[in-house]
C-alpha cells in the first residue's frame, strides 16, 4: 500500500562520520556560540540536553547532544498505558509469554509481510536475553509493516538502541534530529530515547531489529588491519537539523517503556528541533560500502573480520552484540575447506538474510526474510550438500555471495526464544536438522597399518 502523502526523496542531506561531534542548524545562528545553555538561546528557542550515557561516563564513552527547540520535550500531558493487554515486546514470566531456552538449532521460513500495521505495531520479539529494566542484554525483533505511522504520532524506545536491518522496502524516518531515508541494503541505528516517525513511501517493509538494552554500538578495533577497512568511519551518515513549526495540533508521543506501550498527548510537534550539536544521534550505513577482509593464503578465518558494529560487555573482546555481515567477496584460499567450519560456539548466533544466498547453506531453506538461531554451544556448520560440494571443489579464485547479504547478531548471552518465535509465527522448520546435518556421511578410512 504505497503512501501517497509523500513524494519519495532520492535522499536527504547527511553529515558523515561515526561517533563524530556533529553540529547542525536549520536556521543560521540557531546554535549558541561558546555556551550550551545561554540565558536566552537564539530565536527564543529552548535548550534541552539529551544524555545517551551517564553524565560522568569517561570522555571516550560519553555521548550527549544539545537540542535547541521550539518547546521542550517535557511539555506534554502524563503518559498513559496504551493497549496494555496486547502490547508487550518484553515477555515477562507469565505462562503464556514464556521465553524458551532450548539448545535446538532453529531455522525460520521467511516471515510474512503485514500490510495492516504501522511501525509501532510491527515489532515482534523473536528472541532475547536480559532485561531492559536492568539495562542488560538484547532483544531480537522481526518487523513487518504496511502502514505509515499516524501523521501526528512519534515513537521512542526507552528500552534500548534499535539497530534496524531492513530486508524489504524503504523507511522514511523523521527523527527529532532530522530525516533519514533507509533503503535496501542499508541499516539504521536509532539510539534510546530519540523520537521518530516512520513512513513507508514504497509500501510494505520488513526486516530485523537488534535492540541493545545496554551501552551503545561502536566500531570494532582494527588491530593489525590498520587504520582503515571493514566499515569506514566516514560512511556513517547522520541527519541534519530539520524542524516543523506546529504549536496548535494534537500529537501523541508513544513510548516503549519496559516493553509496554504508553502514550502522552501534547499540543505541538515533537519535530521542532531547529539546531543541535553533540555525539548522540541516529545514523545509517550502506552495507555495500563495507570493505571486506579475508584470507589470501589458507584456512577460513573467524567471522569477527566481518563485524560492522559491536557492543562490548564489561569484558573487552566479548560482545553483548556483534553485528556481522557476509558480503559478496572473493575466496582464494589454497588447500582449504572454504565454507565455515563445523563448530560449537560459546556465543549465540542469530542469522538473517537480506537477499541472495548464504554460502554455508546454498541449497538449503535459509531464505531472504528467514532466520536461524544457533544458541550457546549448539553444533552447526555447512549442510551436507554444501559440505559435499566444497570438499571436492576445484580451488580456483571464486566470488561468493554475489548479489547477496547475510548477517549475524552474535552475542555472549544465551538467547531465549519467545512463544511467538517458537510457535505463534508458525515459521519454524521442523526438519532443519534432518535436512542439514543428519544426512552427513562418515568418510573415515582407517589407514592400512591400523586395520585389525
Ligand atoms: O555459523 C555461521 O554460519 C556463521 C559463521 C560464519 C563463519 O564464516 C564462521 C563462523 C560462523 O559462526
Ligand atoms: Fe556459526
Amino acid at each position: 500500500m504505497p503512501s501517497t502523502k509523500f513524494k519519495v526523496p532520492e535522499s536527504y542531506p547527511y553529515q558523515n562520520g561515526f561517533n563524530s561531534y556533529h553540529e547542525s542548524e536549520a536556521i543560521e545562528g540557531a546554535l549558541p556560540i561558546g555556551s550550551n545553555s545561554p540565558q536566552k538561546p537564539p530565536y527564543g528557542l529552548y535548550a534541552e540536553k539529551l544524555s545517551g550515557t551517564a553524565f560522568t561516563a569517561p570522555r571516550s564513552e560519553n555521548q550527549q547532544s544539545w537540542l535547541y527547540r521550539i518547546l521542550p520535550a517535557s511539555a506534554h500531558a502524563p503518559f498513559e498505558p496504551r493497549e496494555s493487554s496486547t502490547y508487550n515486546t518484553n515477555p515477562e514470566n507469565k505462562p503464556h509469554e514464556k521465553i524458551h531456552q532450548i539448545p535446538n538449532q532453529l531455522r525460520w521460513d521467511p516471515f510474512d509481510l503485514d500490510e495492516t500495521v504501522d511501525w509501532v505495531h510491527s515489532l515482534h520479539l523473536v528472541a532475547g536475553a536480559g532485561d531492559p529494566t536492568m539495562k542488560t542484554g538484547i532483544g531480537i525483533f522481526i518487523f513487518a509493516a504496511g502502514k505509515d505511522m499516524d501523521p501526528h504520532e512519534a515513537f521512542y524506545s526507552a528500552d534500548g538502541d534499535f539497530l534496524i536491518v531492513l530486508q524489504h522496502g524503504v523507511l522514511d524516518i523523521q527523527t527529532e534530529l532530522g530525516k533519514i531515508l533507509v533503503r535496501p541494503n542499508e541499516i539504521c541505528v536509532i539510539p534510546r530515547g530519540i523520537r521518530y516517525r516512520v513512513a513507508l513511501p514504497h509500501g510494505p517493509v520488513r526486516g530485523y531489529i537488534l535492540e541493545l538494552y545496554q551501552g551503545h554500538f561502536q566500531l570494532p578495533e582494527l588491530g593489525p588491519i590498520g587504520s582503515n577497512c571493514l566499515a569506514n568511519i566516514r560512511d556513517f551518515q547522520a541527519p541534519v537539523a530539520y524542524f516543523e513549526e506546529d504549536t496548535t495540533s494534537t500529537w501523541h508521543v508513544l513510548s516503549k517503556f519496559a516493553g509496554h506501550l504508553f502514550a502522552a498527548k501534547q499540543d505541538h510537534t515533537p519535530f521542532d528541533v531547529v539546531a543541535w550539536h553533540g555525539q548522540y544521534y541516529p545514523y545509517k550505513y550502506d552495507l555495500g560500502r563495507f570493505n571486506t577482509i579475508g584470507s589470501i593464503s589458507f584456512d577460513h578465518p573467524d567471522p569477527s573480520i566481518f563485524t560492522v558494529l559491536t557492543a562490548q560487555s564489561d569484558h573487552p573482546g566479548t560482545a553483548v552484540a556483534d553485528f556481522v555481515i557476509f558480503p559478496p567477496r572473493w575466496l582464494v584460499q589454497e588447500d582449504t575447506f572454504r565454507p565455515p567450519w563445523y563448530h560449537r560456539n560459546t556465543m549465540s548466533e542469530f542469522m538473517g538474510l537480506i537477499h541472495g544466498q548464504y554460502d554455508a547453506k546454498t541449497g538449503g531453506r535459509f531464505q531472504p526474510a528467514g532466520a536461524s538461531l544457533h544458541n550457546v554451544m549448539s553444533a552447526h556448520g555447512p549442510d551436507a550438500a554444501t559440505h559435499e560440494k566444497a570438499s571436492s571443489a576445484e580451488l580456483t579464485p571464486l566470488k561468493v555471495g554475489e548479489g547477496s547479504m547475510a548477517f549475524m547478531f552474535e552475542s555472549c548471552l544465551m538467547v531465549g526464544v519467545t512463544d511467538w518465535g517458537l510457535k505463534k509465527c508458525r515459521k519454524v522448520q521442523e526438519d532443519y536438522n534432518a535436512e542439514s546435518w543428519e544426512p552427513l556421511k562418515p568418510h573415515f578410512r582407517r589407514p592400512e597399518k591400523t586395520r585389525g
